[in-house]
């Protein structure tokens, strides 16, 4: 039999060699490419019954995409394009939309519609949609975090972190809350007497990552006061994120990108993990004994011991890398989320004085009119937040306009979700978007859905799954009663000492520059944030206005 022999090959054989397989590989991707955009073209073509905008027979809805973005703010985030699309389309009330947006995004079926998003979340809960959540939640966390892992890997863990965020334990960390909160009128305060525009997302979120490093590490990290490399990581980290639908290509596959996050990843790894050693060595006596506050880390520490029947004297290297990748995905989403709920609680305070008025005398009759007394009556009976009926209105009501994350599920063969009428409608390969914007300014569920009126929280009937800022049955927000708090501390510590004056910003390219009359519109940045870090001007209150 003739052998090959690699070495008798010339140079120029070589190179044709390299050129075949070359060729080999583009083709086949090229033919893959192409029987995809068919299928796909196809497949929404194929059922006249289809909610969905025009469909063009080569580009999909990227077509209707395109237009839809010159009618709002170029930059705004993906959701906010989806009521201006249901409405310009007729699919309001449909409460579906399917949109093929491929090559460019994943084809998916958008519901809109609570008690579809109900069949998706709660009466089934469909698998996350990890293929769309790993380039954004990787480069944050890593693979197999809590938000974008299913079945028995997101079984143990959550089960391992519930107890970190029952209320009762959530309760013992208000004097510390109170305390980053003291922090932070301090840095307000210094912002007010230097008259500057500041960026006030960015004091809102050195904030909540001094506070969710209380409550994941242990640590005062605090940001607030001085650069930490921890914060400026993860900020860069987010800054390099690609758009949900980038456009241009040096964007969307720039070289520099997996350098970076390489690098991010690299810092962020190794601080969080010098974390977890140094409680690892020092191993708390009261670990094994239940009695003890509940660190997100320790939690993860005490599974661990008690795996191993305390018979350990060095951590496996599997356990260490899922840990830091949990500590990591709850410092980004227990940051990233609540430090923008709190510039809109601000900003459309600011913009309605009469309910600003109305939140403030809530306070002061909670906690008198001496400013200074709120901090120590909280840090000393923290149930008193319970009677911040009005203020935990507004909350709701700004989650519900602004919400600043939703859910990505994976469509299943034979899941079919179903509509008033009994339509079914399939979900089978697509991606499942549970966009709670929509949802939360459907019209069937909502008067006056763009109004921002916190007094329907107090005297209207609300259909409980018509809001799900936090999404709805076990994929839920572990951390929805820590944002709850938080922010309720903080509202009662700050909104009567500052005003806060939103300012505009110029417009994107193609020149619009407000949804809906709302100059502070949301863009994407990790989650769903303030356009530009809400650049605002901080004044000190007036007593008169308390
Ligand atoms: C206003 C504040 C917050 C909002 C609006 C929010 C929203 C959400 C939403 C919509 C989800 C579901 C995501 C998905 O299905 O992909 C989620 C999950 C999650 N959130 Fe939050 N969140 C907030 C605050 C927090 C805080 C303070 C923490 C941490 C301490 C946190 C940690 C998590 C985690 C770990 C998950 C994944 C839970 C699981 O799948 O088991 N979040 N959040």
């Amino acid at each position: 039999m003739a052998q090959f022999d690699l070495y008798a090959l010339s140079a120029t054989q070589i190179k044709y060699a390299i050129a075949g397989l070359l060729g080999v590989y583009f083709l086949q991707g090229t033919v893959r490419f192409i029987a995809q955009g068919i299928y796909w073209r196809r497949r929404f073509r194929n059922d006249p019954n289809l909610p969905q905008p025009p469909h063009h027979w080569l580009l999909g809805h990227l077509i209707v995409m395109a237009k839809i973005t010159q009618e709002i703010p170029m930059d705004a985030h993906p959701h906010v394009q989806l009521p201006a699309l249901l409405e310009k389309y007729g699919l309001k009330e449909k409460g579906i939309m399917y949109l093929d947006i491929w090559p460019m995004g994943s084809p998916m079926v958008v519901v809109c519609d609570p008690n579809m998003a109900y069949q998706c979340a709660q009466q089934h809960s469909l698998p996350k949609a990890i293929k769309e959540l790993d380039p954004i939640l990787g480069p944050l966390s890593g693979p197999g975090n809590l938000v974008a892992s299913d079945g028995n890997l997101w079984k143990f863990w959550r089960y391992v972190f519930n107890p970190g965020f029952a209320a009762q334990h959530l309760m013992t960390l208000v004097p510390g809350i109170v305390k980053d909160c003291q922090t932070f009128c301090k840095v307000m305060e210094e912002a007010a007497a230097s008259g500057k525009v500041v960026n006030l997302e960015k004091l809102t979120t050195c904030l909540t990552i001094d506070i969710i490093g209380r409550v994941v590490v242990d640590e005062e990290l605090e940001t607030q006061t001085r650069p930490h490399p921890l914060v400026e990581a993860f900020k860069s980290q987010i800054s390099w994120l690609p758009a949900a639908v980038e456009y241009n290509p040096w964007n969307r596959w720039h070289p520099m990108r997996p350098i970076i996050y390489w690098w991010n990843q690299r810092t962020m790894r190794g601080i969080i993990g010098s974390m977890l050693d140094k409680r690892f060595q020092s191993r708390d006596p009261m670990m094994s004994s239940g009695k003890r506050s509940k660190p997100v880390i320790d939690l993860a520490l005490e599974t661990y011991f008690k795996q191993k029947e305390g018979n350990v004297t060095a951590m496996d290297d599997e356990f260490r890398t899922n840990a830091i990748t949990q500590m990591m995905i709850f410092v980004f989403a227990g940051h990233d989320t609540t430090s923008s709920t709190i510039c809109y609680i601000f900003h459309k305070l600011s913009s309605f004085p009469e309910k600003m008025a109305r939140a403030r005398k809530e306070l002061d009759e909670i906690f008198g009119t001496n400013l200074d007394d709120a901090s120590k009556m909280l840090a000393e009976n923290p149930h008193l937040m319970n009677k911040m009926e009005y203020c935990t209105a507004i909350i709701r009501e700004v989650l519900r306009m602004y919400p600043p994350a939703s859910s990505v599920r994976s469509g299943e063969k034979g899941f079919y979700i179903k509509d008033e009428q009994g339509n079914l409608y399939e979900t089978e390969g697509l991606m499942v978007w549970l966009a709670s914007l929509p949802v939360h300014v459907n019209e069937k569920y909502w008067k006056d859905p763009f109004e921002f009126r916190p007094e329907r929280w107090l005297d209207e009937d609300i259909n409980k799954d018509a809001w799900r800022p936090f999404e709805r049955g076990p994929r839920n927000c572990i951390g929805q009663e820590l944002a709850m708090i938080e922010t309720k501390v903080i509202m009662a510590l700050t909104l009567r000492r500052f005003d806060i004056l939103a300012q505009r910003q110029p417009p994107p390219p193609n020149s619009v520059n407000e949804v809906r009359g709302e100059f502070v519109y949301q863009v994407l940045a990790g989650s769903a944030k303030p356009k530009g870090g809400m650049p605002s001007i901080i004044k000190l209150a007036t007593p008169s206005a308390t």
